[in-house]
Formats: C-alpha cells, structure tokens, sequence
C-alpha cells in the first residue's frame, strides 16, 4: 500500500454512480484498509457546492461503518468544483487546482463525455503518472472504442489506464475462478458434454431513477450486456488460466471474447420498454414519459440476447444473457443448467427438472439442484438443494475496483481488446435494432416482463 498522497478526481460527481456505487465502496475499502492515504475530489457541471458534496461523503462513509481517521480525513478534506470537463480550459484549472503526488481520474461520466474529456486531455496534457480510471461502456460503439483506445493511449502508457467493470469486483463472479479451478467436482463437467445452457440475469427492481442524461442514449444492451454481462459469460467459458494474474487472466477472457458471436441478431436477440406500474408500494412512471427521455429513441430497458462461443469446450452451447429494469421479480444470477444424464436406471419415477448450479451475484451465494432419491417414496427421483454462502468479501465491489487501481494491479479491469470484442459481440444486434420496424415490446413496471417471454431457472 503506498503511503504517497493520491487524489481520486472524481468527474461526474453528482451522478447517480457516484453516491449510490462509488463512495460507498470507497468507504468499505477505507474501513478495511485505514492505512490508505486518500483525498477525494468532486467535479461536475451541476454546482453541487462544497457542503452538499462533503454531506454525500460523509454519508457514505458512516454508512460503511464508524469513521476511523483515514475515513475523517477523506470528509475532512474533500472538495468539489463544478465546471465543464469537456473544456480544455477548465479542464487545466481543475487539474492545476490538485495536488498530489499521484491523479486518479476517475470518469464516471457518459461514454460520449468521457471521450470529450480525453479530447481535452490529450490536448492540456496529464500530470506524469496519472491513472485514468474509465467507466463501461468504454465508447459507444467497436469504432468509438477503437478511437476511444488509440487516445487514451496516446495520453498515458496502457499500464496507467483501468476501463473499469465493477461486476469484476463483485465476490460471487471473483468466486467463479475458485469454483471452476480449485475443486475437482466441477471442472470436469464444465463442457458442452455436461452442460446443456447457460443463462446470466440481471433482473433489477430499480428503474430509471433520474438517469436520463446517461440511460436514454445507452439502454440495457449497452449499459449492461455489452459490459458486466459478457465479462461475467468470459468468466464462466474461459479456458483454465496458468495463473489468476492479470496477464494469464485477460489472456483468457480475451480468447474466449474473441470465440463469442450472435449466431443471428434478429432470432437471437429481444428487448421490451417498461409502462407505467408499481413495484410493491413504489409507483413507476411509464418510462417514455419520464424527463429527459425522447421516446423516438426507442431504447429498451430489457434486454435479452444469445451468444454462442464457437471453440471445441462449448460449441452449441446457448449462453442467454438478460438484463432489465423495474422488474417485479429480483434475479441477478448465472444459471449453469446440466444435460439429463445419459442413463437412469428403469424404475425410478418422478425426474421433471435437469440438475443445475445457481450462482446468486448479490447476496453472493450458490445452490446446487441435484437429483435424489425423493423424501417420501426412495424410488421417486426429487431434487435436493445444496445451498453455500459464499461470506462475501470485506469489499463492495467498487472498494475492490479501487484497491487494484491504487495498486496498480489491472487485474480487474477490461483490457483495450476485451472492451473492442464485447462491441463487436453486440454490435449485430444493435444495427438490427437501429431498423425503423425492429420490434419493441413492452412489460408493465412490476410485472416479470412481456407476456409470451417465458425464462427458466
Ligand atoms: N449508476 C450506476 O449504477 C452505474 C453507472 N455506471 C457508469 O457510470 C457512468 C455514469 O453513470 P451515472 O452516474 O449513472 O449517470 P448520471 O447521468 O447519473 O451521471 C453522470 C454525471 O456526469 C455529469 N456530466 C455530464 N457532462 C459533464 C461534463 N461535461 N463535465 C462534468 N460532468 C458532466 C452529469 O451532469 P448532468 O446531469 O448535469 O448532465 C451527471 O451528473 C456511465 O458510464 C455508467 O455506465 C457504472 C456502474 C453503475
Ligand atoms: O453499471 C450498471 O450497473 C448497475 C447494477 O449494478 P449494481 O452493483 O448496482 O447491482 C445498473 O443498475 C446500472 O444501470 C448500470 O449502469
């Protein structure tokens, strides 16, 4: 852990990400790593005002807990400056305005903005050693991502720059590498000879929440199956890495991102807007109608697609990814459904659902559905769950995140080639979806979504 002083120059600060993911997260990691040396420092366009920022702070901070010193000193000494990053001139006020002996510059900002500012950052020029943390989706489509790379490696070396996916600092897909490799019950059956489908959901309650600026020209395919969902599939089809360093593990997941296509974009992909609805006693507004949404832009708020991985380990495999927002029913999974067995003795009666491993992303747990001899009657098969808590780390996932950048370990952030695959991955069913007619279907706020789309698990 290093003792120098580092300043994480937050830009887009009074964003949604900000309060509800970022701080808290910094302040689990303060809490169990008091002897970080942090200062935080807010900017957005919006003048959030020293007091109201340092409040934000401060909340999140005691939410993680009682505030020790290194989390006193980060309330202490925090401050916000609002301006327009995109505007080389503020840009270099803002930066001249910082001292430190090491600039994080964490984006947490629109993919369009974020690359405006590296415009103006190419232009004023980053204090030597200055890390840029960058949020997903990493542009906004393979082309932007490819320029979005080529300048920000023109700004700092590669080793400075963490594309950041906080579904890589989450405890239960972190757990997937132990699952896969560390025991010897799994990973002989982790094939398509075993395994008939997979399917990575993540299915949430909350809705728009003021996102508009950010959500209205991403929708869920962007905001979450180009990034968090197809790093969660990497993880769960890479190839058994040498190590889990950082090199042997993006290896890995670049190889299998490179395997993975959309077999046919319009059979294999769907997506649905949310109507006015309730969830519990929370009324949601019709998302179309909410501020700052153009509803000719007709983005989706749920979002399914198939990815296929064309290698030897999972050929013919389906791997379904979905996520959504305002959902009735919460589900933020991967299911790894088993084939039948390829023989069960004659007599037994009663087998109705295929073996499976469910893994739960948050609370981080697992369950295995496995076919027993049934409670009553031994001759009639029924499934047992086998359920493991998996504790969760001392770390929400962006304390995680945080902790690699400030050790410098890219362990877990997106390298420049997985983030051009995942585009080139979606990339099909976006153009599909960009067609005037390319249908649209709608599910009630609440509801589990559209009728007619049936999900397993
Ligand atoms: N919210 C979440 O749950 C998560 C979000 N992310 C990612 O974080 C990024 C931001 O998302 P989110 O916080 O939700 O979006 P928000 O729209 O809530 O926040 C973005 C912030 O950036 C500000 N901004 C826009 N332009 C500028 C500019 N030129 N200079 C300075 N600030 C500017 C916006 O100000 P204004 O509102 O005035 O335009 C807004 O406060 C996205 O890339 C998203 O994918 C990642 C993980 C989780
Ligand atoms: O990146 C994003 O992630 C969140 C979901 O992550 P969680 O840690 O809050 O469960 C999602 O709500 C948001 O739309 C997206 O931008």
């Amino acid at each position: 852990m290093s003792a120098d002083r580092t300043t994480l120059l937050i830009l887009g600060a009074s964003g949604d990400l900000t309060s509800r993911l970022l701080l808290p997260g910094i302040a689990t990691l303060l809490r169990a790593q008091p002897r970080r040396s942090l200062e935080i420092v807010g900017a957005d366009l919006r003048d959030l005002g020293d007091d109201e920022w340092r409040a934000r702070v401060a909340t999140a901070m005691d939410a993680a807990g009682e505030r020790g010193a290194t989390a006193q000193h980060v309330v202490d000494t925090t401050r916000y400056v609002a301006g327009d990053a995109t505007d080389p001139a503020s840009l270099r006020a803002l930066l001249e305005s910082v001292e430190c002996d090491r600039l994080v510059l964490y984006f947490a900002l629109p993919p369009a903005v974020s690359r405006m500012v590296c415009e103006a950052l190419a232009e004023v020029g980053a204090p030597e050693g200055t890390i840029l943390a960058i949020e997903k989706p990493f542009g906004s489509s393979l082309e932007d991502a490819r320029e979005l790379n080529a300048l920000v490696q023109r700004i700092v070396p590669e080793d400075q720059i963490f594309r950041i996916d906080h579904f890589l600092g989450l405890y239960t897909v972190l757990n997937l590498l132990g699952m896969r490799f560390a025991n010897r019950i799994l990973a002989p059956l982790w094939d398509r000879d075993s395994i008939e489908k997979v399917e990575i959901l993540y299915d949430e309650s909350v809705a728009l929440e003021g996102r508009a600026g950010y959500y209205d020209k991403a929708g869920a395919l962007r905001d979450m199956i180009q990034s968090h969902l197809l790093q969660v599939l990497a993880l769960v089809a890479i190839e058994p890495p040498a190590s889990i360093d950082a090199r042997d593990l993006r290896d890995a997941i670049g190889q299998v991102l490179r395997a993975a296509r959309v077999d046919d974009p319009v059979k294999d992909a769907r997506r649905a807007r949310y109507t006015a609805g309730a969830i519990g006693e929370r009324e949601v507004p019709d998302y179309a109608g909410e501020e700052g949404v153009d509803p000719a832009r007709r983005t989706e708020t749920l979002a399914e697609v198939t990815v296929h991985v064309d290698n030897q380990r999972w050929a013919g495999v389906p791997f379904v990814l979905r996520s959504g927002k305002a959902l009735g029913p919460i589900r933020k999974q991967a299911i790894v459904h088993f084939r039948e067995p390829s023989f069960v003795p004659r007599g037994f009666g009663g087998r109705n659902s295929a073996d499976r491993l469910v893994l739960d992303f948050r609370p981080d747990s697992f369950a295995i559905h496995l076919t027993t001899n049934g409670k009553g009657d031994p001759f009639t098969l029924e499934q047992s769950v086998l359920r493991g808590e998996l504790g969760g780390g001392q770390l929400e996932p962006y304390g995680e995140v945080l902790a690699s950048i400030l050790d410098g370990d890219p362990r877990l952030a997106v390298r420049a080639d997985a983030a051009e695959e995942c585009w080139r991955i979606v990339e099909p069913v976006l153009e599909a979806w960009a067609a005037k007619d390319a249908p649209l279907a709608e599910y009630r706020a609440g509801s589990s979504g559209p009728r007619g789309w049936r999900t397993n698990g």
